[in-house]
């Protein structure tokens, strides 16, 4: 598989405050990368300086192009949905049809077309006119049309419920993504989307916390509920998180973590479940609060 994105050292400071601070990863073909973080953790910062939209120290290669050096180039091939804001109120979705025409070389019109025949959205209609969920539909259509290699998503979703929230992801992957494409996608809503998502990147305070494959992370990371004369001994696991409720305790370990010389593993104390996404992301984010 090609790497489509490569970051190394990217650091950004905004008044003397660290906001990205030496992030190195890369997406690969095929991978739909899910940009998790508290807020303000720099996820947007992340996703603009993919675009070439802020300097950053370090270095960027998108699809073979530096985003700030080869922006036009680059933008030929790379699509981005920031939030339903974006389209002009007073532009009607036809003219917003001729003016992808007009500037994208890849616009392939009858594509979009297609697509907004499955919506309600009318094509003499303002943006104005359209509800949160029909704009990101029309952005949608208009990011299916251009046919792009990388697709960048900031938060598609922010506002919207929760059926057109879904809707939105199926079509995704049914309309745009395959092997040959990546996508990023920052969410506060990581439960939603995990199950579509092939690596996830936690992103806090600037750093990247923890950056691997859902599969690896699923083997990596164990829940493990433990009763209660045997939590003292569980703890020596080294735990990212311990949770205790209607007597049960239940706790978050990563195997990479539990000290060498720990004799009993998860399995000896109690049984084990799969951590969903949302579960190793709290105990990353709160790994130092509990330790
Ligand atoms: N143009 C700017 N000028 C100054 N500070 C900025 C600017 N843009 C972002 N920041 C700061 O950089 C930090 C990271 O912001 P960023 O928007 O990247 O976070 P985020 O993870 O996307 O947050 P959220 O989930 O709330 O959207 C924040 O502390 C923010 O205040």
């Amino acid at each position: 598989m090609d790497t489509l994105i490569s970051i190394k050292g990217l650091n950004k400071q905004y008044s003397g405050k660290p906001v990205l601070d030496n992030i190195t990863f890369d997406v690969q073909q095929g991978q739909i990368l899910g940009l998790v973080g508290p807020n303000g953790a720099g996820k947007t910062t992340c996703l603009q300086a993919i675009l070439g939209l802020v300097n950053c120290e370090g270095s960027i290669d998108v699809l073979g192009f530096d985003p700030k050096q080869k922006r036009e180039k680059m933008l030929t091939e790379v699509a981005y949905i920031a939030d339903v804001a974006v389209l002009p109120k007073w532009l009607k979705v036809s003219q917003a049809l001729d003016y992808m025409q007009g500037v994208h070389p890849k616009f392939d019109r009858e594509k979009a077309l297609n697509f907004l025949q499955k919506t309600n959205i009318p094509a003499n209609a303002k943006v104005k006119a359209l509800s949160k969920g029909m704009v990101t539909q029309l952005h949608l259509a208009l990011i299916l049309a251009i046919d792009a290699k990388v697709l960048i998503l900031d938060e598609p979703t922010l506002g919207l419920d929760i059926l057109t929230r879904r809707q939105f992801y199926t079509h995704l992957l049914e309309d745009f993504y395959n092997d040959d494409k990546c996508i990023i996608v920052t969410t506060h809503q990581i439960e939603e989307i995990e199950n579509i998502l092939t690596h996830v990147a936690f992103i806090k305070d600037g750093c990247i916390a923890l950056h691997d494959s859902v599969d690896n992370l699923k083997s990596r990371f164990k829940l493990v509920n433990v009763a209660r004369d045997k939590v003292d001994a569980a703890k020596a696991m080294n735990p990212l998180y311990t949770h205790s409720m209607m007597g049960i305790t239940t706790l978050l370990t990563d195997s990479e973590q539990i000290p060498s010389d720990t004799q009993l593993a998860p399995e000896d104390f109690g049984d084990i479940a799969t951590p969903s996404m949302a579960d190793i992301f709290v105990g990353v984010m709160t790994q130092e609060a509990t330790a």
